[in-house]
């Protein structure tokens, strides 16, 4: 048996670097820049107080192609290093159990230059040795090693000249840019040499600054004037960061992206995962020392890790939430009306928050928008409907009585109501069945039931074939003559009935089928208002025939009230009802 190695086809490692790795040939800019910022943190650990520095520039001249020259006074490479480090692909200086602090930890990534350019020079000297020396590497494979006679002061120069068709990535303020923009916070100054020295790196990066400083900081970066900042923290990924409070509301479960930095270089801007699900009303940039990216770098793994710095960060929004509840922030107040979705979706998470914050958040109910505060301190007992359909039967009504009722219909807010009980066990919470709602009207004496009798009785025979049954109470407002109510199960077959009516004979035959069992039930109520002027005039009408036209009006008018839906026979029942209304009228 004989062993063999291996071999490594460079060209198509390159394709596959370019193709499916980087997402954009500049990130050879950021390669370079990481590769000089981990040399220099490399000799920092030898020599504390070395000043670390680093030196961009584009060399230009006519029927040449530019060339991309960047240096760096880091800890250089010996003779045997570059024959280790630079001609091995996947080798790194910088992978071991316990080092954490240089960027790079693969070995791959100078190859990005190869997506770029046909040559690689690098020139080198190690603070170990006082030879210079000289590496040419291409795409090929191949590469050539010389001793340098001219001496240099430690560290390391690097030539890239542009492949034909990539003379745009070399222009000298592109460079700048994407140097800016991999790099303007790394930890050591980065210069661009043309006329005069520019200054490629900030003097402070957005998490070292204080609140104010990243207010204007964001607003310079992004025109947005944000509601306030929030300081982010991560022991366990060593990260710090600031979460920008957006000024509007954005839809629930919208994709939050986030500015996120490894060591001081930059990640992505559109980083989804760094913070909670129901984070979405703040966008963060932030810097993290321990995740580990993936070898594009432009994400991270997704591990344990990173769900447990999720955690942490999430954790500072929700300590930031919780100081202003308590110091009663009006603050709080805006971030609640700007947010309340997303607010909403948090309480519900987090027992704690919810105690602190659920008197903030505004709810429908039937006597206008009110904070749970509002509500709490109107009535001992918070009644709310599952549904808005159920809402809207009986909101009027309720308004009417001075009753206060929560529209539950709305995202979370159902859940909201249900958990008020078991957060504050002395509240008592009542679920309102909108038909038994009518149960709580006020019944009509013996002498007045005798004179609705009738009319009762004739209106039960016309609602019969809508499924209807016929009551009369007393109720506010007086001005509305009849209220239309119905179970959830009522709903739900009226909704039936007007799918049948719309469907296939296949699908009609389905629904028949389902709803069958519910047949001769009556699914809902048409309660008339005793103390409505009309209907005191109606119980008096001795045409059976006007009688049944009023009932039929009536019903429909209040089905319109509560926005139901008309089914084909009701519809049909407004358009006879009005013109026979019209016939009377003209033979009157
Ligand atoms: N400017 C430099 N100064 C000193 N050594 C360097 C420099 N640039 C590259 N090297 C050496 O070359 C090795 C390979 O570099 P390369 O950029 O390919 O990978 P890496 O930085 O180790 O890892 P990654 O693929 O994650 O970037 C480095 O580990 C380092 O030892």
């Amino acid at each position: 048996m004989s062993d063999f190695h291996f071999k490594v086809n460079l060209k198509g490692m390159i394709d596959l670097l370019s193709n499916h790795l980087y997402s954009t040939p500049q990130v050879f800019v950021r390669e370079l820049l990481q590769n000089a910022v981990d040399a220099i943190t490399a000799r920092k650990q030898l020599e504390p107080d070395h000043d670390g520095k680093v030196g961009m520039e584009v060399f230009t001249a006519e029927e040449m192609a530019p060339t991309l020259y960047v240096e760096d006074n880091g800890v250089g490479l010996t003779e045997e290093e570059v024959h280790r480090f630079l001609a091995q692909i996947g080798q790194t200086s910088k992978r071991s159990e316990y080092e954490t602090d240089f960027i790079g930890r693969f070995g791959v990534g100078l190859l990005s230059c190869f997506i770029v350019s046909e040559e690689i020079v690098v020139i080198s000297r190690s603070i170990k040795s006082e030879e210079t020396i000289e590496w040419r590497g291409r795409p090929d494979g191949s590469y050539q090693i010389r001793k340098l006679t001219q001496t240099m002061s430690p560290g390391t120069r690097i030539y890239i000249q542009s492949k034909e068709g990539f003379e745009r990535y070399f222009a000298p303020e592109r460079v700048q840019e994407f140097a800016r923009y991999y790099g303007e916070f790394l930890p050591y100054p980065i210069f661009f040499y043309g006329e005069k020295a520019i200054r490629l790196t900030a003097d402070q990066a957005p998490w070292e600054m204080s609140s104010i400083d990243a207010l204007v900081y964001g607003k310079e970066k992004w025109h947005v004037d944000f509601i306030d900042v929030i300081p982010l923290h991560s022991p366990l990924g060593d990260a710090q960061g600031i979460a920008y409070i957006l000024p509007h509301s954005v839809t629930v479960n919208a994709k939050r992206k986030h500015r996120v930095y490894v060591k001081q270089m930059l990640l992505s801007e559109t980083v989804e995962k760094i913070l909670p699900d129901w984070s979405f009303f703040v966008t963060c940039v932030l810097n993290v020392n321990h995740l580990k990216p993936t070898a594009s770098r432009e994400e991270f793994y997704d591990d344990a890790l990173l769900e447990l710095v999720k955690k942490e960060l999430g954790d500072c929004i929700k300590r930031y939430l919780r100081q202003l509840a308590e110091r009663k922030s009006p603050l709080l107040g805006e971030i609640i009306r700007v947010h309340y979705s997303s607010l909403k979706l948090l309480a519900l998470e987090d027992d704690e928050l919810y105690a602190l914050f659920i008197d903030w958040l505004p709810f429908e109910t039937s006597l206008g928008t009110m904070t749970m505060g509002e509500i709490r301190r109107l009535t001992p007992t918070i009644c709310y409907t599952p549904g808005v359909d159920e809402f809207r039967q009986i909101s009027k009504v309720a308004k009417a009585q001075s009753r206060c009722v929560i529209n539950g219909g709305y995202m979370y807010d159902l859940e909201l109501i249900e958990k008020l009980g078991r957060v504050f066990p002395d509240t008592h919470v009542e679920r309102i069945d909108s038909a038994a709602f009518t149960q709580g009207f006020t019944e009509l004496s013996i002498e007045e039931r005798e004179l609705a009798y009738s009319f009762i009785r004739l209106a039960n025979a016309v609602l019969l074939p809508y499924r209807c049954k016929a009551e009369i109470k007393k109720f506010y407002p007086h001005d509305l003559p009849a209220l239309y109510t119905t179970s959830e199960e009522g709903l739900f077959l009226r909704m039936a009935e007007q799918t049948k009516e719309e469907a296939n004979p296949l699908f009609a035959s389905i629904i028949e089928r389902v709803t069958t069992n519910q047949a001769g039930q009556d699914y809902a109520q048409l309660c008339f208002n005793f103390e409505n002027e009309i209907i005191q005039k109606v119980i008096r009408v001795q045409d059976p025939e006007l009688c049944q036209l009023i009932v039929e009006t009536l019903y429909v008018q209040a089905l319109l009230m509560g926005h139901y839906p008309l089914k084909s026979q009701e519809m049909s029942l407004l358009n006879s009802g009005l013109v026979r209304f019209i016939e009377r009228g003209l033979d009157a």
